[in-house]
């Protein structure tokens, strides 16, 4: 039984196809890899490395990526924090379908607040909640800045800017931590095959 929001008089409708018999078809287990990380810490990089792997593999996943989201379903969202949180509700009951529906799901955003992500963790049952903190360093990202935007952030054309002038909070315990190792960067491939292993180890690429 799904929890109740504001809305009453609804019930919940059960399928007879359910979520075993759906795993046991693409042979894998749904579960949600969420990345998170400052802008230009390589989220969208791995997660699309990622999904190439699996899909090498033979494995179904399904990338929801914050920017291109923010194109669409949260378009109305903009960046400060009950927005920010708004979002990372939505992405995180999306990811909960996709999971559902037996998918890999990779889901890449910023999700600055601890709170947030862990309320994204609560909502996936059986621990299939993974998070991979790209855990590089401000100056890196900076060096990057893929967009332009830490320039305008700093320049004070871009307000409320992750990592300058609005806060990320990074997780306290997560499944995967992502650094350079002697100031180098792994590259993308290394990553994902290392998020790869892990999916390997704890069972999700088969379903036995
Ligand atoms: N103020 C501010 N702070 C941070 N990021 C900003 C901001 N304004 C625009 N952008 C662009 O939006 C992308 C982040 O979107 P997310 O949905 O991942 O953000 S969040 O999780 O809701 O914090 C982020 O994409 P990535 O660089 O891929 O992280 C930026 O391109
Ligand atoms: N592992 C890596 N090694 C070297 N460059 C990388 C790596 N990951 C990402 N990059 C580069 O860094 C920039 C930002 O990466 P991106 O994936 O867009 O970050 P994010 O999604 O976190 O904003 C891009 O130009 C990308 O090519």
């Amino acid at each position: 039984m799904a929890s109740l929001g504001n809305s009453t008089n609804i019930f919940w409708q059960e399928c007879p196809v359910g979520k075993l018999e759906r795993q046991r078809l693409i042979n894998q287990k749904g579960c949600v890899v969420w990345i998170t990380g400052l802008s230009g810490s390589g989220k969208s990089t791995l997660a699309c490395s990622l999904s190439r792997e699996l899909h090498t593999k033979g494995k179904l996943s399904y990338v929801l990526d914050g920017d291109n989201l923010r194109h669409g379903l949260n378009k109305d969202l903009g960046f400060k924090a009950e927005d920010r949180a708004e979002n990372i509700r939505r992405v995180g009951e999306v990811a909960k379908l996709f999971a559902d529906a037996g998918l890999i799901c990779i889901a890449s955003l910023i999700s600055p607040y601890r709170k947030d992500r862990d309320a994204c963790r609560a909502m996936l049952p059986d621990k299939n909640f993974i998070e991979v903190f790209m855990n590089m360093p401000l100056e890196l990202c900076e060096a990057r800045d893929s967009k332009g935007l830490y320039k305008l952030a700093r320049a004070g054309k871009i307000n409320g800017f992750t990592g300058i002038d609005d806060p990320y909070e990074p997780p306290l315990s997560c499944e995967i931590e992502m650094q350079q190792k002697d100031g180098v960067c792994p590259t993308p491939a290394d990553m994902a095959a290392q998020v790869v292993s892990y999916l390997e180890e704890k069972g999700y690429l088969h379903n036995q």
